[in-house]
């Protein structure tokens, strides 16, 4: 194949066993929910496997928290089984298991501490049966691993919220759970803080060995902190797997289009390629399927070129402007076969060519996708 021949990602049929992974901690099987008529979540599987750090990602109102409540029994499960370390935990019929009474560490977004403790006894709050001593040393370590050491005296009320949500995630880690249940843990910090913290979350959680169930609506979060992801739309999962697998073999455009802006174009299956006005594209969509192209702005390649002076014919730019660490270009691309299109490509650093500027533009096979052209996904440029 030569450089210019993009290659199709295949489109495969999603089946649960993706999710699926040898002796799990936390097993979750077809789990479905309801909130009077309105279906929140339906047949949800997947695995997390000890130790591993599983990240449920997906728009507002998909169900994450849903599942994530249904697992640390703060809604009672309706439909499904969920089984820990080998054991049904949950199922339709069994006496329901109370959160406290399940070895889950939980810290929500708005994590509420104890107003009245010290951040080290709101630390310690959870180590009951443990010489006073240990839980002390247990508390002063986490809290230093988390940044915190210097404010064990100090209470929650002379704390920033970044500060407050540390001593969450310490008390929550403390009596050492096997599972941790995280619902958007770091959303309401600025951008800066939130790097930091979920930074130090991500090397104690693989420090301490806890499995991880983390909610996020964040694409860029999920990608951070996830050992897998499990992506969900409309209280369905679309696909699960490590970061790379969604990224770069997405099952439908919608997980291409939530991961990031995508150029979409639509085209034509004929003898093995799609033509666009960027070259062909592989395919192994049959004859005469109609297919849309869906390219990432950073599988654009572009190349400023002399204009031979029939401008028409070139690719040109319409617009650049800096991101900061990439740039963003607006360009009316143009194809042998006189197809012309508004894309967007995203280049490393700063390179801002000229309006008008005739460019040469071509693309990493790797960031191109090819889907039959019914298949839904989110809005594209
Ligand atoms: N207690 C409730 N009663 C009725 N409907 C609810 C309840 N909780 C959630 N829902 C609905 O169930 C669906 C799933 O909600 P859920 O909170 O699980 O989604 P989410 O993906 O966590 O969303 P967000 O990211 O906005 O928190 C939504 O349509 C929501 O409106």
């Amino acid at each position: 194949m030569t450089s210019h021949l993009a290659s199709s990602a295949t489109v495969s049929e999603q089946t649960f066993e993706e999710g699926v992974v040898a002796d799990p901690l936390l097993a979750v099987r077809n789990i479905q929910h309801r909130y009077d008529s309105k279906l929140a979540v339906s047949d949800a599987s997947f695995d997390i496997a000890p130790g591993e750090v599983v990240c449920l990602l997906g728009p507002s109102g998909c169900g994450k928290t849903t599942l994530l409540r249904i697992v640390a029994g703060l809604e009672a499960l309706q439909q499904g089984e969920l089984k820990f370390d080998g054991q049904t935990l949950a199922a339709p019929g069994r006496p329901h298991v109370p959160p406290e009474k399940r070895s889950v560490g939980l810290a929500f977004q708005e994590s509420a501490l104890f107003p009245h403790l010290s951040v080290l006894d709101n630390v310690t709050f959870g180590l009951k049966g443990m010489p006073a001593r240990a839980r002390r040393e247990r508390a002063l370590e986490l809290l230093a691993q988390l940044g915190m050491d210097g404010y064990s005296e100090a209470f929650p009320h002379t704390l920033s919220g970044g500060q407050q949500q540390r001593v969450a995630l310490a008390r929550a880690l403390a009596p050492s759970p096997q599972l941790m249940l995280l619902d958007e843990p770091f959303s309401s910090l600025d951008a800066r803080l939130r790097d930091r913290i979920r930074d130090d979350t991500l090397h104690v959680l693989k420090q301490v060995g806890a499995g991880t169930l983390l909610v996020t609506h964040d694409p860029e979060e999920a990608m951070f902190m996830a050992d897998r992801i499990v992506l969900m739309r409309d209280g369905r999962v679309v696909q699960v797997g490590t970061p790379e697998e969604l990224y770069c073999g997405p099952a439908d455009p919608f997980v291409v289009t939530f991961f990031g802006d995508v150029n979409r174009l639509e085209g034509v299956a004929q003898r093995g390629y799609v033509h666009t006005a960027v070259g062909p594209v592989a395919t192994d969509l049959p004859d005469g399927a109609r297919a849309q192209v869906l390219m990432r702005p950073e599988a654009l390649r572009v190349v400023e070129i002399e204009s031979d002076g029939q401008h028409a014919h070139h690719s040109h730019v319409l617009m650049a402007r800096l991101l900061g660490r990439c740039s963003l270009l607006h360009l009316c691309v143009h194809g042998i076969d006189g197809q012309e299109a508004h894309m967007h490509a995203r280049v490393p650093g700063v390179f801002l060519p000229r309006e008008g500027q005739a460019v040469q533009v071509s693309l990493d096979p790797a960031q191109v996708f090819v889907f039959p052209a019914e298949a839904s996904g989110l809005e594209a440029v």
